[in-house]
């Protein structure tokens, strides 16, 4: 059974979080035929898009767990909506049991903020440019390091004479007490690598340097710096680029624009592209059309897209290091048993092989796994071979 790859949003209050929560997640009239759109108020579904082969193949496709729109396959992935991290928030200001659960269940964090300075690190709206968007990164990866070291940092003595005195690995101590966070114990023996000291001689600074590292691998984030479109945003997002490696501009605010201009039959516009088109000059009043001019000039022409979908792919293929794979039962037709073309799309980590694959499908289809056809090329493959992004797959069983 395959679930989807689960993403938490987050970003102090007024920065454009249920914006972009909104704007990532297409309308119901995009997604008709679509059953989980919404699954409630702070967990929603936004896309991962990528190539779809059936354009290449020449063939129509039939996806079944996922959606294609011209040519452009669309995979689900889940966005947990994280409210509450404010500075302080550790210290019990509001963060509990729910962020934990958030927590455990996110496999990377998108944290929205205010690129254009127009809100104080509390949220309140000051003038724009006044506020420095780098401040508010800080804080948020200093909320959950804290956060995580107010767990550990309780019985830290402890634990180290007992690990001394029955000869227990540490690391294994520290992941019991971290369990309910979704951090495995290869995360942590890579971030506790990373620290000189040796672990018995740890302190408060050793410990939070593990945590830091610690995240960055387990829980990796990409930064969104979202209304771009404001004329104050275009040097922090320089800024933010030289200090951070993971960072999108967008404009949540445009991007809904764009779509419900769509959705009103104005302009021709695929969520997430890279131009609009308009319909018919004569149905847009001045206003409609200077903002869709402003959106096109300040957004579209400079940053390439509105972000919202650029942010979603790039934490799905850049810090989760995800590749698309389309398993099929008949190689040479690119069908399942019911004759769907190209009925799914997978997301498989980088480095997986065919028995991976096999294993995620079901651990039915797993264990009875005997080899694999790569089916754009004909050809049987390892089952240690390392899959290919794009690759079409066609897993034989003995069953
Ligand atoms: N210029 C501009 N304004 C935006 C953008 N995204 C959101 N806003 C505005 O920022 C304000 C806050 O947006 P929300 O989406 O409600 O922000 P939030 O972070 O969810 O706020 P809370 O619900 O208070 O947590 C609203 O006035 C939005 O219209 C954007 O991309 N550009």
């Amino acid at each position: 059974m395959i679930t989807m790859i689960q993403i938490a949003v987050t970003g102090k209050p007024n920065v454009g979080k249920s914006s972009f929560f909104n704007a990532a997640t297409l309308s119901e009239a995009e997604v008709a035929s679509y059953p989980f759109t919404t699954i409630d108020a702070n967990h929603a579904v936004a896309y991962a898009s990528c190539r779809c082969p059936c354009r290449e193949l020449g063939v129509e496709c039939n996806p079944r767990n996922s959606r294609c729109i011209n040519g452009v396959r669309l995979i689900p992935v889940e966005l947990i909506d994280v409210a509450g991290l404010v500075p302080g928030a550790h210290e019990g200001r509001g963060l509990g049991n729910k962020f934990l659960d958030d927590l455990r269940q996110a496999r990377a964090f998108l944290h929205v903020i205010d690129a254009s300075g127009s809100t104080d690190e509390e949220g309140r709206p000051v003038e724009a440019g006044s506020h420095d968007p780098l401040e508010d990164v800080e804080f948020l990866e200093e909320e959950i390091t804290m956060w995580l070291y107010g767990i550990l940092e309780r019985n830290w003595e402890r634990l180290l004479r007992k690990a001394a005195s029955e000869k227990l690995d540490m690391n294994r101590i520290i992941h019991e007490q971290l369990s309910g966070t979704g951090i495995t114990p290869e995360d942590i023996i890579e971030a506790s690598r990373k620290v000189d000291a040796d672990v018995y001689s740890w302190g408060k600074d050793e410990l939070l340097q593990f945590l830091d590292e610690l995240l960055r691998i387990a829980k990796p984030m990409l930064i969104v710096a979202n209304k771009a479109d404001l004329p104050s945003a275009g040097e922090n997002i320089e800024r933010l680029k030289d200090a951070y490696p993971h960072v999108v501009p967008a404009s949540a605010e445009a991007e809904l624009a764009l779509r419900r201009a769509a959705e009103a039959g104005l302009i021709s516009y695929t969520p997430g592209g890279s131009e609009f088109e308009i319909i018919d000059e004569s149905k847009l009043t001045d206003k409609q059309r200077a903002a869709l001019e402003y959106i096109r000039e300040n957004v579209l022409e400079v940053y390439g897209s509105t972000g919202v979908q650029e942010a979603i792919n790039r934490a799905v293929f850049d810090l989760l290091d995800m590749i698309v794979v389309f398993p099929v039962e008949d190689e040479h037709r690119f069908t399942d048993q019911k004759g769907n073309v190209l009925p799914d799309a997978i997301l498989v980590p980088r480095g997986s092989s065919p028995r991976d694959l096999a294993y995620l499908i079901h651990t039915e289809i797993g264990d009875s796994f005997l080899h694999a056809v790569d089916a754009r090329k004909g050809m049987r493959v390892a089952s240690d071979h390392e899959l290919e992004d794009g690759d079409i797959i066609s897993i034989i069983c003995s069953r």
